[in-house]
């Protein structure tokens, strides 16, 4: 049953968000499909590898189930790869591995797809790792800047963090010469130590998606649509300004003016 659908255009401070709403997580993985259906029919078109920067948390099976339905001949995997936006510093097969989860949901034979983290025994050295990995799929188009993902799926904790960038710990430790990963040892969601990308990796994305469901997040999506720089997941805007928000209904609460918004029916903007 569709109860509302996605309403589109709306402008603040230039950025352009798009807000899909959902009834259920059928509806949810249904839209994630089309979105990633859209966007990977223009990128196959395209030279190269397709990048997707996915996070971690409630995120994984939604993600899986919608990719894993997109139609075969759109899933060249051989030009895919996955990359997390953060991991918690845990082996992989603990339960608070957010690529662990991701394994668990994809078959064997696409597990090359997922670019690895891998795990030293000090977060610095797997935060090194884990950027010398990236360079080797993400090449910058031009030397001494940061990668330019195709899709980053965020989530977001109704602290305001994404990825493992949370509320006034943005100063993150400066790893490399260009800090595409850093590390945080004392995040107050556990476990305490995580690898992250850091927040120009994510405003150099060419696409920005947040999927974020529950009533805790009401006020995260708030802030999002509002661009209140407060949070690290607001400050989340990446520079071709247009945002994409994947929500259920409670998050959804959070949009403000949304009936009003649905009514007008804004035309929908480019892709
Ligand atoms: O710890 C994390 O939390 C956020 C949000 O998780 P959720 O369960 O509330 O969706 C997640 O986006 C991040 O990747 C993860 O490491």
């Amino acid at each position: 049953m569709c109860l509302s659908n996605g309403y589109e255009g709306d402008v603040i401070d230039n950025m352009k968000t798009e807000v899909k709403v959902s009834a259920d997580e059928e509806e949810l993985v249904a839209q994630l499909r089309n979105y990633l259906t859209e966007k990977l029919t223009y990128l196959l078109e395209q030279n190269g590898t397709i990048s997707i920067g996915v996070s971690g948390g409630s995120m994984p099976k939604v993600f899986s189930e919608a990719l894993l339905s997109v139609a075969p001949e759109l899933l060249n995997w051989k030009r895919i790869r996955i990359f997390m936006v953060d991991e918690r510093h845990v082996p992989r097969d603990h339960e608070d591995s957010n690529l662990g989860a991701y394994l668990q949901l994809f078959p064997q034979e696409l597990h090359h797809v997922f670019i690895p983290v891998p795990i030293s025994k000090q977060v610095v050295h797997t935060a090194q790792a884990y950027e010398i990995n990236l360079r080797k799929y993400l090449l910058p188009e031009q030397l001494n800047t940061y990668p330019r993902f195709d899709i980053l799926f965020l989530g977001a904790g109704p602290d305001g963090h994404t990825a493992s960038i949370f509320p006034g710990k943005e100063q993150l430790e400066k790893i490399t010469d260009l800090n595409w990963v850093s590390v945080i040892t004392d995040s107050p969601k556990p476990p305490p130590s995580r690898v992250t990308i850091t927040m120009p990796c994510i405003l150099n994305a060419k696409n920005v998606a947040f999927i974020l469901t529950g009533a805790n997040k009401r006020d995260v999506v708030r802030a999002i649509h509002e661009g209140d720089k407060s949070i690290p997941a607001a400050q989340a805007r990446p520079m071709n300004n247009k945002l994409t928000l994947f929500l259920d209904e409670h998050a959804a609460a959070g949009v403000p003016n949304r009936e009003s918004s649905e009514s007008e029916s804004p035309p929908p903007f480019d892709t």
